[in-house]
């Protein structure tokens, strides 16, 4: 579980450019939540990320995951229980490595041997089922450098290694956006199936009204730096895209 406790983070702070990019948040996440974050450009959705992650610090407040406080957990240390993908599909791979290098990295993670533990037999045959199911073909390219493939193929594989190793949190920043509509699709898809076989506790920024209020169990909203609605249950069933467009401005 994961609690946020009166968090607050101000960019700025006692100048000009001041600003509240989370303002007094608290808000708790259940394990198994799959949480959609909606709001406005500059709402404070990636801010509200960046914090979990540990990649920018908050000005005042908590974060406790599993009853632990890591406020102030550096960022590697969190990247063992969190996994994160971007809008941008060049990011969390390592283009100069081949695919079973890098399943091999992320597959390592939290491990003791880190860095330097070879790709055995078995890893192999593991990295292959896991990949076939992607159904992308890269089952049979495991020693194709990862900068050849397409955006879409290496989104789907940087979804692979943020979840090889099972993840406390996963966090999805806008990560089908900068993909075509079909190839964007297809990576939701993966990603809900991934998301439900192992329960993982996740949350995702999206600015497709409709896809917050289909995928996972909750919708929150933000505007200002503040969490303005929380919708699950009845009422998110309830909800349309057109009662939400009518209650926010969401530009
Ligand atoms: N590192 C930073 N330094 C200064 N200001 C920042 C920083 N990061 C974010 N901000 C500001 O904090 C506010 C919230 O930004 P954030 O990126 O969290 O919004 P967002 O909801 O993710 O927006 P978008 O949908 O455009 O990605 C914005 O006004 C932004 O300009």
């Amino acid at each position: 579980m994961l609690e946020f406790i009166d968090v607050s983070v101000c960019f700025h702070s006692g100048t000009a450019d001041e600003k509240m990019a989370l303002d007094h948040v608290s808000l708790r996440i259940e394990d198994g939540d799959f949480i959609c974050v909606l709001g406005t450009n500059g709402a404070g959705k990636s801010t509200l990320l960046n914090v979990i992650s540990g990649a920018i610090p908050v000005t005042s407040g908590k974060i406790l995951l599993d009853g632990e406080d890591i406020t102030h957990l550096p960022e590697h240390k969190r990247a063992r229980a969190i996994g994160r993908l971007f809008q941008d599909p060049l990011k969390g791979t390592a283009p100069n490595m081949t695919i079973e290098e890098n399943l091999g990295l992320a597959y390592s993670r939290g491990k003791r041997a880190g860095f330097h533990r070879a790709i055995k037999k078995k890893d192999r045959r593991f990295f292959i089922e896991k990949l076939s199911a992607l159904h992308l073909g890269l089952e049979e390219r495991l020693k194709t450098k990862v900068g050849l493939l397409s955006g879409g193929q290496r989104q789907a594989l940087t979804l692979l290694m943020a979840t090889i190793v099972t993840p406390k949190l996963l966090l999805l920043d806008e990560h089908t956006a900068a993909l075509d509509p079909k190839t964007a699709a297809s990576i939701m898809e993966i990603s809900e199936e991934i998301i439900k076989q192992h329960q993982i506790t996740t949350l995702m920024i999206t600015h497709n009204i409709s896809q917050a209020l289909l995928y996972g169990n909750k919708t929150i909203i933000l505007n200002e730096g503040k969490i303005v609605k929380v919708l699950e249950k009845e009422e998110r069933k309830q909800t349309s895209v057109e009662d939400l467009l009518a209650m926010y401005d969401f530009v």
